[in-house]
């Protein structure tokens, strides 16, 4: 499979080097910075999957250098979605479909009424994974997986294959029969999860032995899942308890991507995640005051400026 990275930092760039490692036409179509510095440093996984140095680190600064690409691997930012527009125009009509793993939900609408219905799959991520100084990628969890499955009928050879590419690589790759309740799911999660670590600046353990505290998670999942429910996806509240259950079973130190980026001083996706939550929610006149809260105290620290 001919593989676009689109967003070839933490997330995007792993799972790249793994498809490259099994064979596939990877290309990392990136803004010129990380070009560069991919070309000082070249790529290289730290895993605890196993440590990989790509062998043939493709890179692309514009779409017109990409010829016939299958798939787009969509992996940046929220607070970055709109820059890419025009990029993923061009891509799509050179006839890819586009695979995004944002966290959140806000992206799949917006990339739908930019590139079509038939243009965007559904899709998610798990893994933890942060670039050091060198743009190499450091993943430090004992999972790394990939979710995926249609939006639209006409995409289900696209996932069969992707499945393939995705069977034949170190990492685990999902098709999955419902994948919008999947991306429902996590969105509840990581809100509830990224919320309570960023706001508080603390790890989960340290959160939950203020119980408190801690049961403002459960609040916010309760929360998401009307959310859900508001739009058509049912969220049950047994799914409420098996995310709550999963937060309470997370090791002490474990801690979202976006508090790590707290701790970083980075731009965070406070309003793709909360604000997008909320922006959801007026429409259905849905009042989230949790959700709200937590997005107010993690404003302060979201350093992004459009
Ligand atoms: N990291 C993790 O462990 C996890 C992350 N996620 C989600 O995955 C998504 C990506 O996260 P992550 O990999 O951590 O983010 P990173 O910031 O590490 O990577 C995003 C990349 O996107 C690139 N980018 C942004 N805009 C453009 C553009 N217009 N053209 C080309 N490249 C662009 C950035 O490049 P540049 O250097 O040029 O800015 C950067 O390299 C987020 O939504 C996050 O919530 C989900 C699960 C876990
Ligand atoms: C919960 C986790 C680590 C799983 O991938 C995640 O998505 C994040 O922190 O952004």
């Amino acid at each position: 499979m001919k593989i676009v990275i689109f967003g070839a930092g933490a997330l995007g760039a792993y799972f790249g080097a793994r498809w490259e490692e099994a064979g596939h036409d990877v290309v990392n179509l990136v803004r010129s910075g990380r070009a560069e510095q991919l070309r000082e440093h070249g790529l290289t996984l730290h895993s605890e999957m196993g440590d990989y140095t790509v062998n043939e680190l493709t890179i692309a600064e514009s779409p017109e250098e990409i010829e016939d690409p299958d798939l787009v691997f969509l992996a940046v930012k929220g607070y970055h979605l709109h820059g890419t527009l025009d990029w993923l125009k061009q891509l799509v009509q050179k006839g890819t479909k586009v695979y995004p793993v944002l966290n959140g939900v806000e992206h799949i609408s917006i990339l739908q009424k930019e590139l079509g219905e038939e243009a965007v799959i559904g899709g998610l991520s798990y893994i933890i994974a942060t670039l050091d100084e060198k743009g190499h990628v450091v993943h430090s969890s004992p999972f790394h997986d990939l979710v995926f499955g249609p939006l639209h009928p006409s995409q289900q050879q696209i996932c069969e294959e992707m499945a393939l590419a995705c069977n034949q690589a170190n990492l685990n790759g999902t098709l999955s029969p419902n994948i919008l309740e999947d991306i429902w799911k996590k969105y509840m999660f990581i809100s509830a999860f990224s919320g309570i670590t960023t706001a508080t600046n603390l790890p989960i353990g340290e959160v939950r032995s203020f119980p408190q505290t801690f049961l403002v998670t459960r609040r916010i999942l309760e929360e998401m899942k009307e959310l859900a429910n508001t739009h058509q996806v049912q969220l049950t509240n047994e799914h409420v308890e098996a995310a709550f259950k999963q937060l309470k079973g997370l090791d002490n130190e474990m801690t979202s991507s976006m508090h790590q980026d707290r701790r970083k001083g980075l731009p965070l996706e406070v309003e793709h995640l909360h604000g997008g939550a909320l922006r959801l929610g007026k429409e259905h006149n849905l009042h989230m005051p949790y959700t709200e809260t937590i997005r107010a105290m993690i404003k302060p620290y979201e350093a992004y400026q459009q």
